[in-house]
């Protein structure tokens, strides 16, 4: 049996742990001290819950960061200095420089490994193969509903109550977008990670009222060619911030510890 190590207990940490695949367990659960009495009655006692990965005794196969940029940069460094295996979704905390520098260097000097899930968008595989040859654009939009982008930065440049037809209201870089829309723009960050960087890859956030989905759009040329990949998805029913297919590639990343995809 393969034991993880989750990090977060929010909408996607409860969908990724309901979905496991078999031979998978969870043994370890970060998350703050107001959550551990309903993490103790979730597992009968069988999950340890605790408010730092550092706490842990034994060596989780997987350590599972479903939380925020805010806990990459506060647990990822004495996760990956253990030697242990990070898989992050809050891939927009790479966005600061020197968070990814400290991470890249922890995992050259103690074995650890950093692993960027591939979240809510596809075709991260043809986009890094596109980067071998040379890319000279990637473009990325994303579109969601008004409820979507609730409690965000979006507030204060849009007034979500108010719009009527589908309205851009940034356009920057992927770092810019990924800093100023944490709960939002990782997929901006996962896209500029595999592509041509977090200044170089332009970002479109757009809010629509008449959709219910979190819509993808990529647009990459180079000296391959171009392709164009549009990704409409649904949104988890516990937090319209989050794509169902996010969640989705952390159990597939959980399921890669039972089917060898990952290298010991
Ligand atoms: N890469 C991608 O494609 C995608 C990435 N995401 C990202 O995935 C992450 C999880 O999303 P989701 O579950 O929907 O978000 P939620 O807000 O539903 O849950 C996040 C949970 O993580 C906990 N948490 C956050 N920071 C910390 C911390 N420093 N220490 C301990 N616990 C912490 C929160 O705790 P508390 O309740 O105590 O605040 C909360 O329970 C988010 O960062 C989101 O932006 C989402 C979709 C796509
Ligand atoms: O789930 C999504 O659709 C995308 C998302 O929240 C993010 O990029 O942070």
């Amino acid at each position: 049996m393969k034991k993880i190590m989750m990090i977060g207990y929010g909408a996607m940490a409860k969908e990724v742990l309901a979905r496991l695949p078999e031979g998978v367990e969870p043994g370890w659960i970060v998350a703050r001290e107001q959550h551990h009495t309903e993490i103790a009655k979730a597992f009968a006692g069988r999950v340890q819950a605790l408010t730092h990965p550092e706490q842990c005794t034994e060596s989780p196969d997987l350590v599972l960061e479903c939380a925020s940029q805010q806990a990459v940069a506060e647990f990822g460094e004495a996760v990956i200095k253990r030697g242990w295996r990070l898989a992050v979704i809050s891939t927009g905390a790479l966005a600061d420089a020197a968070l990814q520098l400290r991470l890249q260097q922890a995992c050259a000097r103690h074995q650890g490994r950093l692993i960027v899930l591939s979240g809510a968008v596809a075709g991260m595989d043809g986009l890094a193969s596109a980067r071998e040859g040379g890319l000279e654009s990637v473009t990325y939009q994303s579109s969601k509903s008004p409820a979507s982008w609730r409690g965000s930065m979006a507030e204060k440049l849009i007034d979500l109550g108010a719009v009527s037809e589908a309205q851009v209201f940034f356009e920057g870089s992927a770092r810019e977008a990924a800093r100023m829309f944490p709960a939002n723009a990782n997929v901006a960050a996962t896209i500029a990670l595999h592509g041509i960087g977090m200044d170089a890859t332009r970002v479109r956030l757009q809010v629509d009222p008449h959709t219910q989905r979190n819509t993808h759009s990529l647009q990459v040329c180079g000296q391959f060619g171009e392709f164009q990949i549009e990704l409409c998805g649904n949104p988890l029913a516990s937090n319209p911030k989050t794509s169902t297919l996010a969640a989705l590639s952390a159990v597939q990343a959980c399921r890669c510890l039972v089917d060898g995809g990952f290298m010991a």
